[in-house]
């Protein structure tokens, strides 16, 4: 039996300046700061946009940040996680509903549930062999308390911390200083982003089957198929000219019966979703091996954060300086393109304007009295650059209209631009322009 999962709580950055990344949040991404911890010996900052929480921690100490192999070696894709000791060697650096992982580049290293009772999720997942790098602890203050405790994930650097804040009548965690609803600015309304529509880790080749039934058997995820004719073994190929990717999707159930697996028509609606993404081999240089290359170890490499207006939230956050990718001119002239944007009931030239990528899902198995536009669902995407130093994390925006997948033809065009931009990277570096001394791709 696995260890349910209620929800997702918040997601967790580790990061070496606090200051700059949650200056982006806040200016370029619309969310709110709404908690700090501030200590001694950790700095820690919560954000929010809709049900989307992103927890911004800074490492403390940055000796010996430089890529150190010992580290790389640590939190390089292992079928074998190891042990507490060996990867909490600060122990001074107190990061509170985490680990205190030392790794030595920005990351996004923690993606937090909310379970039912983390006694019972611990013993379940330590008898399934799972690693933990905190047992459970609870922490409380005048409005009660909170247990939690991290397990390390089958990939890379990440880890979860399992939650459990029944017990709590505050608003976030204890330890933190809540900022009063009425001293927050006013939401933006420009950015309709509601929460996290999926997280996308990056895997060494062949090893998503792996990453697969470690989340199958710890947690009960469930396969979700990108496309309807997708191979259960080969998972969603992405195989054209320059383009040579694998793409497998999980997802599991906001569920609040724990230990009751229950049939899928009973259970709640599906939350966010995990997609793998590993490169296929013979290929040039390409976004994932860029990652696993930059990064040090497999990871999470985007997040895409669902909008119920992507045309406005782009224009927002272009204003505000966020820069996104451009696909190619080719992709808004493509045969047809125009025509599919405009039967999506948008502008061709907004899109083109913007860099969104658009894509049409037709429906299988329509309903009887479907019409032909009925048939087709569309999902709207649209890709930041790198947000830290490396050419490693980037934000999605994703609009999606009745498609629950991801679209082939946004994928190859995203490729496409991350292509160009690595090879431009090459060519500035060429002319001696370090990315490194650039603060980051923001
Ligand atoms: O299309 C999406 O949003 C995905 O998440 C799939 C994906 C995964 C990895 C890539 O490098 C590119 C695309
Ligand atoms: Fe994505």
């Amino acid at each position: 039996m696995a260890a349910l999962l209620n929800r997702l709580h918040h997601i967790s950055l580790h990061v070496s300046n606090a200051d700059k990344v949650a200056g982006d949040l806040v200016s370029k991404f619309k969310f709110s700061l709404f908690a700090t911890r501030l200590t001694d010996t950790s700095r820690q900052l919560a954000f929010r946009k809709g049900a989307a929480v992103f927890i911004v921690n800074e490492r403390q100490n940055q000796c010996g940040v430089s890529l150190n192999e010992e580290l790389r070696l640590t939190y390089a894709f292992d079928p074998h996680p190891v042990n507490v000791g060996k990867n909490d060697r600060d122990n001074s650096i107190q990061c509170l509903y985490d680990a205190s992982p030392h790794y030595p580049v920005d990351s996004v290293s923690n993606v937090c549930f909310e379970v039912e009772d983390v006694e019972r999720s611990f013993s379940t997942l330590r008898n399934l062999g799972c690693n933990f790098l905190v047992p459970p602890t609870t922490v409380q203050d005048e409005r009660g308390a909170v247990t939690y405790s991290v397990v390390k994930s089958i990939v890379g650097n990440v880890c979860h911390t399992l939650i459990d804040r029944t017990k709590y009548k505050g608003s976030f965690l204890p330890g933190f200083d809540v900022i009063e609803k009425d001293c927050l600015p006013e939401e933006d309304l420009s950015c309709p982003i509601t929460h996290f529509d999926h997280i996308t880790y990056v895997c060494p080749k062949k090893s998503t089957h792996q990453v697969m039934s470690w989340y199958e058997k710890l947690f009960g995820f469930q396969r979700f198929f990108i496309k309807s004719d997708e191979d259960v073994d080969e998972g969603f190929v992405v195989n054209h000219k320059d383009v040579g990717l694998r793409l497998t999707a999980m997802e599991y159930w906001k569920c609040s019966e724990a230990g009751i697996t229950l049939p899928s028509v009973d259970r709640k609606e599906p939350d966010c979703k995990f997609v793998i993404a590993e490169s296929l081999p013979g290929q040039g240089k390409n976004q994932v091996d860029t990652f696993l290359e930059q990064h040090g170890a497999p990871g999470i490499q985007h997040i895409g954060l669902y909008t119920k207006d992507i045309v406005s939230s782009a224009q927002a956050m272009a204003h505000a300086g966020v820069q996104f990718f451009s696909p190619p001119d080719a992709y808004y002239t493509e045969v047809g393109k125009q025509q599919e944007i405009e039967e999506a009931g948008h502008s061709p030239q907004l899109l083109a304007q913007n860099g969104i990528l658009l894509d049409t899902d037709l429906c299988q198995d329509p309903l009887p009295q479907t019409t032909s536009s009925e048939k087709k669902r569309h999902l709207l995407q649209l890709f930041t650059k790198p947000l830290f130093a490396e050419d490693t994390f980037f934000l999605e925006l994703i609009e999606r209209r009745g498609a629950t997948g991801f679209g082939e033809g946004n994928i190859r065009a995203l490729w496409r631009s991350v292509q160009a931009h690595m090879e431009n990277q090459t060519v500035d570096s060429q002319g001696e322009r370090s990315k490194k001394t650039m603060q980051s791709g923001q």
